[in-house]
C-alpha cells in the first residue's frame, strides 16, 4: 500500500532541509516537569514504546549519529532529553519509552507520570510524534497514548519506524492497522509517515512537516 507524499512546495522542502542542517545541541535532561526549560519556543516531541526508534529518529532529522543517545536494550531514554536548534526558536523532546516491562517498578511510575504530565500540560507543545514500530502496528499502549492526546487536544502524528526491517506485506498490515486506529480520531494528523532512520525514508518530509509547525 503506497503512502501518500504530500505535495509541499519545493521551497518548503528547502527550508526544512536547512533548518536540519544547522547544527541542534543537547540542552538538558529532566526528570521532573519543573526542570523544563522556559515555554519561549516551539517543542516538538517524540513518543512511543520503549525501543521503537525516538532517539535514533531524532538523530536522523538531525543528520547526526551522537545527539540523542541510542540503544539495542529498551529504556535507554530515561529523562525527557531536550535538544534545541542554534538557529530557529525550536526544541525536540525525546521521551522516555514507555511499555518497558522489565524496568522497576517505581522507575516506570515515575516515567509514565513523567511522561503524560508533559503531554497533557505544555502549552507550547506543538505536535506529538506517536512513533509506532513498522513491523508491529499500534499496540495497546500506543492507542492509550492517542486516547489521552485526543482528550487533551493535543495535536499529534503518527510515524511507523523501522520501515526497512519487515516483509512488505507486514509492513502493509501494519500500515492499515495504524489508518484504521487514527481514523476519525479528532487531534490525529491524517496523514502517516513512513520512516526508516536506517536508510533515509521519510527523514525529509519529516522534517518539512515539523519546519511547517514554526510558521503556523
Ligand atoms: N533497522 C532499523 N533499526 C532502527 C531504526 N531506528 C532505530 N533502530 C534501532 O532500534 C534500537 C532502538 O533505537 P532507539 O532510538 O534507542 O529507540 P528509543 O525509542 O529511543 O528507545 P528508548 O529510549 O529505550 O525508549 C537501536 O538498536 C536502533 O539502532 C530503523 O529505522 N531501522
Ligand atoms: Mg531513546
Amino acid at each position: 500500500m503506497p503512502i501518500d507524499t504530500p505535495d509541499f512546495p519545493p521551497e518548503a522542502i528547502e527550508r526544512a532541509r536547512l533548518l536540519f542542517a544547522r547544527p541542534f545541541v543537547f540542552v538538558k535532561g529532566c526528570v521532573r516537569i519543573a526542570d523544563l526549560p522556559p515555554m519561549d519556543r516551539v517543542e516538538v516531541a517524540f513518543a512511543g514504546r520503549s525501543n521503537v526508534g525516538k532517539s535514533s529518529l531524532i538523530n536522523a532529522l538531525c543528520g547526526t549519529s551522537a545527539l540523542a543517545r541510542t540503544s539495542n536494550t529498551p529504556g535507554r531514554t530515561q529523562e525527557l532529553n531536550i535538544f534545541e536548534s542554534t538557529t530557529e526558536p525550536l526544541r525536540l523532546v525525546d521521551m522516555p519509552g514507555y511499555g518497558f516491562a522489565k524496568a522497576p517498578e517505581d522507575k516506570v511510575r515515575a516515567w509514565t507520570s513523567l511522561i503524560h504530565q508533559y503531554l497533557i500540560g505544555r502549552a507550547t507543545l506543538r505536535r506529538v510524534y506517536v512513533l509506532v514500530d513498522g513491523r508491529h502496528g499500534p499496540k495497546d499502549n500506543d492507542l492509550s497514548v492517542m486516547n489521552e492526546l485526543d482528550r487533551a487536544a493535543v495535536s499529534y502524528q503518527v510515524v511507523l519506524t523501522k520501515a526497512d526491517k519487515p516483509s512488505r506485506t507486514d509492513l502493509d498490515a501494519a500500515i492499515r492497522a495504524t489508518e484504521t486506529a487514527i481514523a476519525k480520531r479528532p487531534a490525529a494528523h491524517p496523514r502517516l509517515i513512513l520512516t526508516s532512520s536506517l536508510k533515509g525514508d521519510g527523514i525529509a518530509d519529516l522534517r518539512t512537516e515539523i519546519a511547517q509547525l514554526l510558521e503556523g
